[in-house]
């Protein structure tokens, strides 16, 4: 069952039309991989979605309800949770007011922190220090716990490796494929070894049109394909 649509999707920053055509089907459950090159519009179709930008009128549904117009806030509320690339943690405030700020009535349901506890053990471990003292993937997985300190149906999530060491990636990945187990994932990234051990579904955008969408297996085995809309074979 699709859980998000885009269709025909078209972005406008100020006079510049960056997303031309972008329709893509998210189904339920799982992980959905958005690939592309630097400045194809992956960003900007995650947040075209949270309505950070404004896309053309009916071309976003979730659950069959049109986002259009709609603001951030409410699209959050219908359980659509945004990590973006710069993460939006507050440096200053510790892991612990990090997450509390990320609740909608300022306390824990304990299961909850037993579980984001289990996906990320450092959490709890730093749970009083200030966020500026975590490590690059620590930040990351604070980022990642904000989204889901309370249940949501899908995460956005804006290129989570990048920067970071590939024990900490692999760490990443079973945490994703954990959370992936209860709530859908779209994920863009550039990383296509990190998301082709994710993704069961994929879609590669170029230059503000979706070039490819498909299956992640049929993807990795056309590495022609993948020569052609990213410039890289495996
Ligand atoms: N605020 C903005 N004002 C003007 N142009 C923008 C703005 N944000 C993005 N763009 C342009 O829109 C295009 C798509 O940007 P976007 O950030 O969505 O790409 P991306 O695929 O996420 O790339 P990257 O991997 O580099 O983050 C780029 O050409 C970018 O320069």
């Amino acid at each position: 069952m699709t859980l998000l649509s885009l269709q025909n999707m078209k972005t406008n920053i100020g006079q510049y039309a960056v997303l031309h055509d972008v329709s893509i089907e998210v189904p339920e459950g799982g992980v959905f991989v958005l690939l592309g090159r630097n400045g194809a519009g992956k960003t900007t179709t995650l947040r075209s979605i949270m309505g950070l930008w404004q896309p053309s009128p009916g071309s976003v549904t979730f659950r069959g309800r049109d986002l259009t117009g709609l603001h951030t806030v409410d699209i959050a509320r219908l359980g659509i949770a945004f990590v973006p690339e710069n993460m939006g943690i507050f440096g200053g405030l510790t892991v612990e007011e990090n997450m509390i700020l990320a609740t909608a009535k300022g306390t824990f349901d304990p299961k909850r922190l037993t579980y984001i506890y289990d996906l990320f053990p450092a959490l709890q471990k730093f749970w009083d220090k200030p966020a500026w003292s975590l490590s690059g993937g620590q930040k990351q997985m604070l980022a990642v716990a904000r989204a889901i300190i309370e249940p949501r149906e899908l995460i956005l999530i804006d290129e989570p490796t990048k920067g970071l060491a590939p024990a900490i990636i692999d760490n990443m990945a079973a945490a994703f494929r954990e959370i992936a187990q209860s709530t859908t994932i779209l994920l863009v990234e550039q990383n296509f070894e990190f998301a082709r051990s994710l993704g069961q579904n994929m879609a590669v955008i170029d230059d503000g049109r979706i070039a490819h969408a498909g299956t992640m297996q049929d993807f990795v085995a056309n590495s022609a394909l993948q020569d052609q809309l990213l410039g890289l074979s495996v």
